[in-house]
């Protein structure tokens, strides 16, 4: 059953999404490979519409099992799950683009697969790139880029897609702290303009905690959400607020890990 650890509802800024209605329901969600012993068991969970969730775990706990039966890569071996009629939207640590398109190329791509017409196309990821402030770069390909350029323009992409629901595993992994820290300014800004629901999931608690505005936290083998907790404001503008929270996440995701160890 979920712990409820910290009961604050305060939600973030002007894109809160308390009293929404769901956008993603888990309901005794389960997972097993063949004959194996179950990857996710009991899996309860409601995101709503426009929340951004970090979803916390320990390594091989199942985090990207889940992320792929939401977005119907995978199917659940039991339980229910409702998502949007749309879809999601997938993204990687890996950016995955097509190394021989420029990044306006790799954006109008996904708009081409959406059937979106040559001139809308060529606007639209013209758009979408300034919305992640790559707009300056929208000509060059891949290799002439950084990995925080590359991410960015692997979010534009999703973003093309216009699928209500973004679901990110570990996008920002790879990349250095600096990097990372612009990139989470520029997502949280990216979330707030653009209202879609996010699931990301991480294993970096300060970043869960700088993201999200509930952390669930997954335990291993089998995968069962253990821990939630709510993100307010004050965790995002005092700093000593967000180091509480991020020191009582982690003893809890040690104390997960150490469980399997
Ligand atoms: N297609 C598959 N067939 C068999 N076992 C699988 C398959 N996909 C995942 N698993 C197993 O399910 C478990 C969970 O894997 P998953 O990749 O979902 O974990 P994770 O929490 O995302 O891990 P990490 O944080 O290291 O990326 C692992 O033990 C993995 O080996």
């Amino acid at each position: 059953m979920t712990e409820l650890l910290i009961a604050e509802t305060e939600s973030r800024g002007e894109a809160g999404s308390a009293g929404r209605a769901p956008a993603v329901v888990l309901e005794n969600l389960g997972k097993r490979f063949g004959s194996g012993a179950p990857v996710l068991e009991d899996i309860n969970a409601t995101v709503r519409q426009g929340e951004f969730v970090a979803l916390l775990g320990a390594s091989g706990c199942g985090k990207s099992t889940l992320l792929n039966i939401i977005s119907g890569l995978d199917v659940p071996s039991a339980g229910a799950l409702e998502v949007p009629e749309e879809g999601a939207a997938f993204m990687f640590q890996d950016s995955s683009l097509f190394p021989w398109l420029s990044a306006r190329g790799n954006v109008e791509m996904a708009l081409k697969l959406r059937g979106v017409g040559k001139a809308e196309r060529r606007v639209r990821a013209a758009e979408l790139l300034d919305l992640v402030n790559l707009g300056h770069s929208m000509d060059k390909r891949p290799h002439e880029l950084s990995g925080g350029m590359r991410q960015r323009v692997a979010l534009a992409r999703s973003l093309a897609q216009d699928r209500p629901l973004l679901l990110m595993d570990e996008p920002f992994a790879a990349l250095d702290a600096i990097t990372r820290d612009l990139l989470h300014n520029e997502l949280e800004r990216v979330w707030k303009e653009t209202g879609r629901t996010i699931i990301f999931v991480t294993h970096n608690v300060r970043e869960a905690v700088r993201l999200g505005q509930r952390v669930l936290l997954l335990s291993s083998r089998p995968g069962r959400v253990v821990a939630e907790w709510d993100v307010s404001d004050e965790h995002r503008t005092d700093p000593g607020a967000a180091g509480a929270l991020t020191a009582d996440i982690t003893a809890r995701l040690r104390q997960e890990i150490r469980k399997h160890a």
